[in-house]
């Protein structure tokens, strides 16, 4: 594509006069090949403005910059490249959100688990999905690596790009307040977004809870804004306090989902089991009981946001209902470790107050003695929510343990201090998270439960700049066969 006409995407920018081929567009210098334009972003650790000059030696033939610099090639000038990046991103891959039916999830807790369960809906439903998230991205079966739950606008327009060229219909992404505030999803065309709910983290990069609720609700805000007619919905969790701002601040069709709370799509009648969930479903069409495979009324919410917007997105109910029966878990969400052992261990991803309570607390409902908590929080996020985890795992555990979880650049005994201050009553610390495990799995006896939380599906622990392979799975099957 040519320079000026992927400029034309910016409006009243000033066109160099010299108008290059653009063969790919990247924001980091290593990926700079002959013909490339390459974007300076101000980040957060580097300044992309310093790497110019060396995008211009690998044969860069344009730059998108924040201010003038003394080069050889055009140097197009905007106050926030970050910004103009997704915009052109969007243009150079041929508008392609523009082609698929696209629904975003964002909330503290719930987002990977509530897009597995739309993929599996429209999978029954015989669609070609794609899936953006934590774990992995998916066009159809293959699935991608990832860095961030939401990448960047250029890896995530490149593999919408991707999705169009391989028949994908429907995409289904998470969608992080970091993403959301930085811009990565400008230029998505969301036709629907789901609300899962708002709890305390990431305090460290928004500060206060009302700006993490603001960062959410640009989903909603933008939405129905774009120059695409469909009708666009929004689906509101009606129990959770944020939904009442969220639908003054969008002009997208209100879709609520509750349990306490009247609303289009509820749950009544819950009967929460050590195997899954009851529940009688209530929609615009009617009541039908339903039974899940995943425990915890917590995931009664994601299966009605997944059902509601299935249902806005024209599935027969009927259908929605068979796939949600059949849903299995997501990895490390809630996932047992069977290795033959007479007690049970559930690895499982909560890492926030909200959901280490939750899942606390479904634990709660089939242990016959003790539980044993393995809890750490990670190194460079939110250090406030440390004493309340530890608060949690103290008060809803016989056994809680302090571990480590991703100390990255800081003094794990310094994280351990910090969780220190909200425990209560008897608690051990072990720093050394496969001796924290096979601790409680030495120590664990029949009918009791062993829970490991934070990490989920992770398969590393990064201490320091290293990334050592730890997979909690792995290292408690091995716990369990040396017992
Ligand atoms: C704090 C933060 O959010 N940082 C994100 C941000 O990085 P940044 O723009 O600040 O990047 P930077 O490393 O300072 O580099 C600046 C620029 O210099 C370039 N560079 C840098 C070095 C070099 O040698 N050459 C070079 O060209 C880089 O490519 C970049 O363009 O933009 C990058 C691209 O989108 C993200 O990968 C990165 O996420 C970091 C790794 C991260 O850990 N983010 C977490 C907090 C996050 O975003 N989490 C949410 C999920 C949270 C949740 O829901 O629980 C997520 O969506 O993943
Ligand atoms: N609807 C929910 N409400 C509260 N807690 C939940 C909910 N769904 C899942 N959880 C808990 O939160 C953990 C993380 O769930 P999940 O991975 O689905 O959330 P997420 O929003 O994608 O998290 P992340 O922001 O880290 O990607 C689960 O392991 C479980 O403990
Ligand atoms: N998306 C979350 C994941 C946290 C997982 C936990 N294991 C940790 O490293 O803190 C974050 O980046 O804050
Ligand atoms: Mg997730």
């Amino acid at each position: 594509m040519k320079l000026h006409t992927l400029l034309k995407s910016i409006p009243l920018i000033n066109l160099p006069d010299n108008n290059p081929e653009i063969t790919s567009i990247v924001n980091n210098h290593r990926q700079v090949k002959p013909g490339s334009l390459f974007i300076c972003i101000t980040g957060h650790v580097f300044d992309g403005h310093a790497f110019a000059k060396e995008a211009v030696d690998k044969g860069a033939v344009a730059i998108l910059s924040e201010r003038i610099l003394d080069l050889d090639i055009p140097v197009i000038v905007v106050k926030d490249t970050t910004r103009a990046m997704a915009i052109l991103a969007d243009s150079f891959y041929g508008n392609p959100t523009q082609k698929l039916h696209l629904i975003g999830i964002t909330g503290t807790n719930g987002k990977t688990t509530t897009s597995h369960l739309i993929e599996t809906i429209f999978r029954e439903y015989k669609k070609v999905t794609g899936l953006i998230g934590t774990i992995y991205m998916k066009i159809g079966d293959r699935t991608i690596e990832t860095k961030n739950t939401t990448p960047d606008s250029l890896v995530l327009q490149s593999v919408f790009h991707d999705m169009v060229n391989e028949k994908v219909d429907t995409a289904i992404m998470e969608v992080s307040s970091h993403a959301l505030v930085q811009g990565r999803v400008n230029g998505c065309d969301y036709d629907v977004a789901i609300f899962t709910n708002l709890t305390q983290d990431h305090l460290d990069y928004h500060h206060t809870m009302e700006e993490y609720r603001l960062a959410k609700s640009l989903l909603f805000s933008k939405l129905g804004n774009s120059y695409n007619k469909n009708k666009k919905f929004a689906i509101l969790n009606a129990d959770d306090e944020a939904t009442k701002k969220f639908v003054v601040e969008t002009s997208a069709h209100i879709v609520t989902y509750g349990i306490d709370s009247p609303s289009d799509f509820m749950a009544s009648d819950i009967i929460l089991e050590n195997s899954g969930t009851r529940f009688t479903l209530h929609t615009p069409e009617g009541k039908k009981d339903i039974s899940l495979r995943l425990m915890g009324k917590f995931n009664i919410y994601n299966a009605l946001a997944s059902i509601a917007a299935a249902y806005v997105s024209d599935i027969p109910l009927e259908l929605i209902i068979q796939a949600i029966e059949k849903a299995t878990g997501v990895p490390g969400r809630f996932e047992s470790v069977n290795g033959g052992q007479d007690f049970s261990v559930i690895v499982d991803y909560a890492h926030t107050p909200d959901s280490l309570e939750n899942v606390l607390k479904t634990i709660q409902q089939f242990a016959k003695k003790r539980i044993f908590s393995i809890v750490g929080c990670g190194g460079d996020r939110d250090p406030s929510k440390r004493p309340l985890m530890a608060g949690i795992a103290c008060k809803y555990s016989t056994d809680p343990i302090f571990t480590s979880d991703n100390p990255r650049s800081e003094d794990p005994m310094s994280i351990l201090e910090d969780m220190e201050k909200g425990a209560l009553g008897k608690y051990q610390i072990i720093p050394d998270r496969k001796l924290a495990i096979n601790t409680a799995i030495q120590s664990a006896s029949d009918g009791d439960v062993v829970l490991i939380a934070g990490k989920g599906h992770e398969t590393y622990q990064i201490i320091g700049d290293e990334v050592f392979d730890f997979d909690d799975r792995l290292v408690a099957l091995m716990a369990i066969k040396e017992r």
